[in-house]
């Protein structure tokens, strides 16, 4: 090893009280639910959160919402949840309660866990629905969801009837989702209560509530370990609902406030300690850091000591460090065990992200690589040491420019999220690379989500639900008006909205998809020009970041494997192209490496597919509308969903974006880099060090007129 890491302790590591847990029938592989719960319970028993147990309920009973602030691994996730199953918050199941989680991995993983504390087959009394993907039924009590699914069920059900109890999860993130959530629940909340009270009943479960006098509801007696007799509201189909916000900051005032003042508990005290290193001197490229750092623990620790898990910023990090890591393990003494890399990030197919919580065989070390998709919610088993790089990559938005994807430094909350990984089933390490003195310089939790990104989709699903008046709408933290008027100047455009920005039938059509509105306008357009299949195939498709693999030291090799595929009218047709050469090959791998081919983005592309194909014949749409050969027909249905994503040619040869007077780069992994053609719409404008346009495609200026009159009719003028 060339260099090494110099680290110090510091200081603050060893939180927590240190117990000790049986490890004892862990292993042990059963398809018996009961004999598995009852293995499970002792670990349950310990969990700090265990104790607060009784006095969780109780502040549930009381009051309407309660917010519950845990350190990580104290077990609020798993247990919370089963705590008011336990106690008869479903009324024997009439009713279910939902947990939301902001990341897909987390709300699946989780499920499995609690399936299994419970007792139960996953699916069964416990479940998890996320986006395209749906393990529940109607005996589901207990449902795991992404915040985005919860959203969108408030479009078919506006109250929420199903749910006795919301809880939220990990709020302190602050997610886009978690906001809108924050607003509708406590909106949905109120109404509820005013239907319940006029009904004559609580009826939001076995409670005690605050403006009440205890027992004096319409529902009778509640034991702890059973359910409690429902009120006469719920028999008039509705009771209130009971909202738990829970987080990991101490910052949990601000959700209190916002709940009118809603109880705040404290669950003390993380299972096991963790010891936390800094870098003695900052650290000039993370990568290597990282590289070397896990190297280090490697050979230093016996592998017996545990897995290592690494914080990184992006998918490009992470298979750089894999890239590293391959060639280093290739040098290792033989004495030493392997290492098995990892990768686990979002765009990666769910049976890959999977296998991070797979065993590593005997003599093998498990070295995951994860993005801050594994930061919260999540126990990896036989985790024990984590690597913090410091950094995330950070979604910005400027209506001008469009969206940023910046490398930055994470929040001191985050640091913790990571270092919580490490202590979950036994004593950890968690391992900075950056200096004591640099983490005191973090911020203490990241901008919330809301105030820096683009909120076109935020603003359809708001008016969708009801909301009238979107700039009204009492979010926690309101986003910048100016993004909030472009986003509805957008809906206005794209025709969901209209002259009184009221929702149209065709904007209440697009609020369907779990899409942004662009796309959902162009499978709209699809329809009259008769080629949904070839749009549902390419929207798919443009789901994934990267269908290609471009390693650095075969980029020659790569682009001229690409060429196959190419369109000359741009990387719309070109991924068309690419599907359907896949699909004729099916996917075989070594088709797929010898075309340089990303076989998992591939995958990821066949299931969104599969599931926009489900979600449009339930709304009647045919998706086997093909238009052959007229493949302009295809590009002109983009166009209805991206007039404001286009750019002219300048006489300098350089693109100008129409909507922001930008000068635009085609990509250099593009089919159109190098070409000059008179005009050019793209999926998205990102800035990371200059303005590039992603997936960009050749329009006739005169589409682009024809897309939006209104804007740009102009252009129709001026075509030759
Ligand atoms: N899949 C799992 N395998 C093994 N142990 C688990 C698993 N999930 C949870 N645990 C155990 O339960 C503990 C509590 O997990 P839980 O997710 O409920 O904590 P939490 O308070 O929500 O923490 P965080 O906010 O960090 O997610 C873990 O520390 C671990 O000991």
């Amino acid at each position: 090893m060339a260099r090494k890491i110099d680290f110090k302790d510091g200081g603050d590591g060893r939180v927590g009280t240190g117990a000790a847990r049986s490890d004892a029938g862990a292993k042990k592989r059963t398809v018996d639910h009961r004999a598995r719960a009852c293995e499970l319970r002792p670990q349950r028993e310990q969990l700090p959160v265990f104790s607060a147990r009784s006095a969780i309920i109780r502040e549930v009973r009381r009051h309407p919402t309660v917010v519950i602030v845990g350190e990580t691994g104290s077990g609020k996730t798993t247990q919370i949840p089963q705590y008011l199953l336990e106690s008869g918050f479903t009324r024997h199941g009439e009713t279910a309660i939902a947990v939301t989680q902001p990341r897909r991995v987390a709300a699946t993983s989780v499920a499995k866990r609690v399936a299994e504390e419970v007792g139960t087959s996953l699916g069964a009394r416990v479940g998890y629905t996320i986006r395209f993907d749906d393990c529940s039924s109607d005996k589901t009590q207990l449902r795991f969801c992404t915040d985005g699914l919860l959203l969108r069920e408030i479009l078919s059900d506006p109250l929420l009837r199903r749910y006795s109890v919301v809880i939220l999860d990990e709020a302190h993130e602050r997610t886009l989702r978690t906001d809108i959530l924050l607003g509708m629940l406590r909106d949905i909340q109120r109404r509820r209560q005013v239907l319940a009270a006029a009904s004559g009943g609580g009826g939001g479960g076995p409670e005690e509530h605050g403006s009440q006098q205890p027992g004096a509801g319409a529902h009778t007696r509640f034991g702890d370990e059973d359910g409690g007799a429902q009120g006469d509201a719920v028999a008039a189909g509705v009771g209130e609902l009971k909202i738990i916000v829970m987080s990991a900051t101490l910052d949990a005032d601000r959700f209190s406030e916002y709940f009118g003042g809603a109880p705040v508990l404290y669950v003390a005290g993380r299972q096991f300690p963790v010891t936390t290193y800094y870098t003695v001197t900052p650290q000039a490229d993370y990568l290597d850091a990282a590289h070397l750092s896990v190297l280090q623990i490697h050979t230093e620790t016996p592998s017996t000591s545990g897995d290592i898990l690494v914080f990184l910023a992006g998918q490009e990090d992470i298979e750089s460090v894999e890239r590293l890591l391959g060639e280093s393990a290739a040098h290792l003494p033989s004495a030493v065990p392997q290492l098995l890399v990892c990768p686990i990030f979002a765009a990666l197919p769910q049976a890959q992200q999977a296998r991070v919580f797979e065993p590593a065989p005997e003599f093998t070390r498990k070295v995951i690589l994860a993005t801050n998709i594994a930061e919260t919610s999540l126990t990896i088993p036989g985790i024990r040491h984590v690597v913090d790089a410091g950094v995330h990559k950070l979604r910005g938005f400027d209506p001008r420019v469009g969206e940023s994807l910046l490398v930055e430094p994470i929040s001191k909350s985050s640091a913790r999220q990571r270092a919580g990984r490490a202590g979950r089933e036994a004593p950890g390490f968690c391992y900075r690379l950056y200096t004591e003195a640099d983490y005191a310089q973090l911020d203490e939790d990241a901008v919330p989500e809301i105030k820096r990104c683009q909120l076109t989709m935020v603003a359809l699903q708001l008016k969708a639900s009801g909301v009238s008046n979107v700039l009204q709408f009492g979010f926690m933290d309101p986003p910048p008006k100016r993004a909030l008027k472009h986003a509805l100047l957008e809906l206005y455009a794209l025709e969901a909205l209209d002259d009184k920005g009221e929702l149209t039938g065709l904007g209440r059509w697009m609020a369907e998809f779990p899409l942004d509105p662009s796309y959902s306008k162009v499978i709209y357009a699809s329809q009259a020009a008769g080629c949904t299949r070839e749009v549902i195939d390419i929207v798919s498709l443009l789901s994934v970041d990267s269908l290609f693999y471009v390693p650095a030291d075969k980029r020659d090799e790569s682009n001229q494997a690409q060429l196959a595929f190419r369109s000359r009218d741009g990387d719309h047709l070109t991924y068309l192209n690419l599907l359907r050469a896949y699909l004729a090959a099916d996917g075989d791998k070594e088709w797929c490496h010898e075309h340089f081919v990303n076989r998992r983005g591939m995958r990821h592309v066949l299931d969104v597919r599969q599931q926009l194909n489900r979600l449009c014949s339930r709304l009647s749409i045919d998706v086997s509308k093909t238009c052959g050969t007229d493949l302009d027909a295809v590009l002109r249905c983009f166009l209805a969903g991206f007039f404001h994503n286009c750019a002219l040619l300048q006489p300098d040869g350089s693109y100008r974006s129409l909507n922001g007077s930008q000068t635009v780069h085609v990509h250099p992994g593009s089919s159109l880099f190098g070409k000059k053609v008179p005009a050019i719409f793209y999926d998205q404008l990102v800035f990371t060090n200059r303005l590039h346009a992603r997936a960009a495609s050749a329009a006739d200026p005169l589409w682009i007129a024809q897309s939006s009159p209104k804007l740009y009719g102009r252009l129709a003028s001026a075509a030759p």
